[in-house]
C-alpha cells in the first residue's frame, strides 16, 4: 500500500528533511511512504488568512488521488496508542485503498479538509510545529509497521 503524507510547508531545514527520510527509507517497497509538500500561502501584513487557509485546503485536496482514505492530523483527533495505530494500519491494508494523511499549515487545516476526513489522528494534546509533525508521523507509522511485521524495531 501507499501512504501519502500531504503537508503544507516547503523548503524545510535540512534536519527536518533528514529526520523524515530516516524513517521513510526504512519502509519496504510494498509499503511506501510518500511526501507531497504544498506551498504555503504568503502571509503578509494584511493577509486574508481565511482565504489562504481555503486555498491551502484546495491544494491539499487536489493532491489526494481519487479513492484514497483521507485522515487529518489534528490536535483534537483520536490519540491512538502505538498498538492501536498498528491495528488501524491493518484495517487500512484490508480496506485496499491507499491513505492520504493531511497536515495543515500555521493556522491548521481548512473546514473543507476536515469535512473530507474519514478519520482524525492526534499525536499529542500539545500543538506541535508542522515540520516536526511529519517526522513524528513517519516514525509512528514505521513503529506500527514493525509491530505488524514482527520486526524488532519496537520493543514492549
Ligand atoms: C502548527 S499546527 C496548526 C495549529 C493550528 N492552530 C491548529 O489548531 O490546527 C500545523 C499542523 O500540524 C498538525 N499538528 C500539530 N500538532 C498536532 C498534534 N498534536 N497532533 C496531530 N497533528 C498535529 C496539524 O495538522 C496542524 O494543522
Amino acid at each position: 500500500m501507499q501512504i501519502q503524507l500531504l503537508a503544507v510547508g516547503q523548503k524545510m531545514p535540512a534536519w527536518v528533511t533528514e529526520g523524515f527520510q530516516q524513517y521513510q527509507k526504512r519502509f519496504p517497497k510494498d509499503f511506501e511512504l510518500m511526501l507531497h509538500e504544498i506551498a504555503p500561502g504568503k502571509r503578509g501584513k494584511n493577509a486574508d488568512i481565511s482565504r489562504i487557509l481555503r486555498q491551502e485546503g484546495e491544494a491539499l485536496l487536489a493532491a489526494v488521488p481519487k479513492g484514497n482514505r483521507i485522515i487529518t492530523l489534528e490536535v483534537t483527533g483520536k490519540a491512538w496508542q502505538t498498538n492501536e495505530l498498528a491495528e488501524q494500519m491493518q484495517r487500512w491494508q484490508l480496506d485496499g485503498r491507499n491513505v492520504s494523511l493531511l497536515i495543515g499549515g500555521p493556522e491548521g487545516l481548512s473546514p473543507e479538509c476536515l469535512q473530507h476526513a474519514e478519520q482524525r489522528w492526534s499525536l499529542s494534546p500539545l500543538t506541535l510545529p508542522h515540520p516536526l509533525v511529519r517526522i513524528v508521523v513517519a516514525e509512528s507509522l514505521y513503529r506500527a509497521w514493525s509491530i505488524n511485521n514482527n520486526h524488532p524495531y519496537h520493543r514492549e
